[in-house]
């Protein structure tokens, strides 16, 4: 991955002086015609535009965009689609349902199902990481609901989040409160966000920030009013693209890479880890006791 990243790292200055001519022609068609291309299934929609090259990916996984083993493999095809796409430089992330970014890596995926399953999914769950982050894209997340656990996961893995300013709606890796506990590479995407300190303290207590306290400790960069969230996601996004591209991905890479290597070499490991501690009673316990307080929660 680090080496297609340097490749198109080497690419990018050329893409970019074609781009702008190119991109300029288009600039005129499109005060006539917007173009935009869809690439969607049934569980993600994406909107790529060809004048700003950028793309705006939307979860749907009613009702909570919980990260199944289907959605998970959805996001990483679509994303590599993109990451490929010479035309995408840049990436917004939300919900096609407002009020729920993502409930997380979906309970059910990991209770009672056999250990086959559960390497399956983990190895999923690290795909959409490494390609989250690891991508060469500008990534903003446009955070227009609640994010636990595995949703707030993916927000960090963004390059800046912008999140409704709405108290009701919280962030925060919660796994504690499951009787889980956040892998390594979960607790570094975190930390590298808002330092040792609050990562520390916040994992610990599986502690859900709503959106204000969010803001306060760094875990996002903005709150907007809910309806501003995709247009101050968009003119954030035109900031980010004045950089030319090839300058900002090495840095992102210099800045990231140690993280990513952590994980690329001990998946295995990790993997196997994942699946000895999933598949212990007293967690399966946990889990199920978690999802019938959700359940009577609801009542
Ligand atoms: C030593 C270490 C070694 C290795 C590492 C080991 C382990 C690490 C393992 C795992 C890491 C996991 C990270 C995760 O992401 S775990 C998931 C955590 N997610 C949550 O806690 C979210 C729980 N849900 C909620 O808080 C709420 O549902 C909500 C705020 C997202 C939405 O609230 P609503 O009131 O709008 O909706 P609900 O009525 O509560 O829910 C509707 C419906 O959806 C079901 N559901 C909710 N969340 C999940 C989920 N994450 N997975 C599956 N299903 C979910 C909920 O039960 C309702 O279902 P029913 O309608 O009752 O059938």
């Amino acid at each position: 991955m680090a080496a297609l990243g340097a490749l198109r790292s080497c690419w990018a200055p050329a893409r970019l002086l074609t781009g702008s001519a190119h991109h300029s022609n288009r600039l005129v068609l499109c005060q006539q015609t917007s173009i935009k291309r869809h690439f969607s299934n049934n569980k993600i929609l994406v909107e790529l535009d060809e004048a700003t090259g950028v793309a705006v990916m939307k979860m749907k996984n009613p009702p909570v965009n919980s990260l199944s083993l289907d959605f998970l493999t959805e996001f990483s095809i679509t994303l590599e689609k993109l990451e490929m796409d010479r035309g995408c430089r840049g990436l917004i992330l939300t919900s096609a349902s407002p009020k729920i970014f993502s409930a997380g890596l979906d309970i059910m995926e990991m209770c009672g199902k056999s250990a086959e399953h559960y390497g399956e999914f983990w190895r999923a769950v690290q795909e959409m990481w490494l390609k989250l982050y690891g991508s060469n894209m500008v990534t903003i997340a446009a955070i227009n609901g609640s994010s636990p656990a595995g949703g707030c996961l993916m927000a960090l893995c963004c390059d800046y989040r912008i999140m409704a300013d709405n108290p009701k709606y919280a962030i925060g890796l919660n796994e504690t409160q499951l009787g889980i506990v956040a892998p390594f590479w979960f607790k570094d995407t975190m930390s590298n966000v808002v330092g040792n300190r609050v990562t520390e303290q916040a994992l610990q207590l599986g502690q859900m920030f709503p959106a204000p306290e969010a803001l306060k400790f760094g875990l996002v960069d903005q709150l907007v009013p809910e309806e501003k969230v995709q247009s101050t996601a968009a003119s954030v996004m035109a900031q980010w693209l004045t950089v030319p591209d090839h300058a900002r991905q090495i840095t992102k890479s210099m800045m990231r890479k140690q993280t990513t290597d952590k994980l690329v070499n001990n998946r295995e490991a990790d993997i196997k880890n994942f699946v000895s501690f999933i598949t212990r009673d007293s967690i399966q316990k946990s889990l199920q006791v978690y999802m019938e307080r959700l359940r009577q929660r609801k009542q």
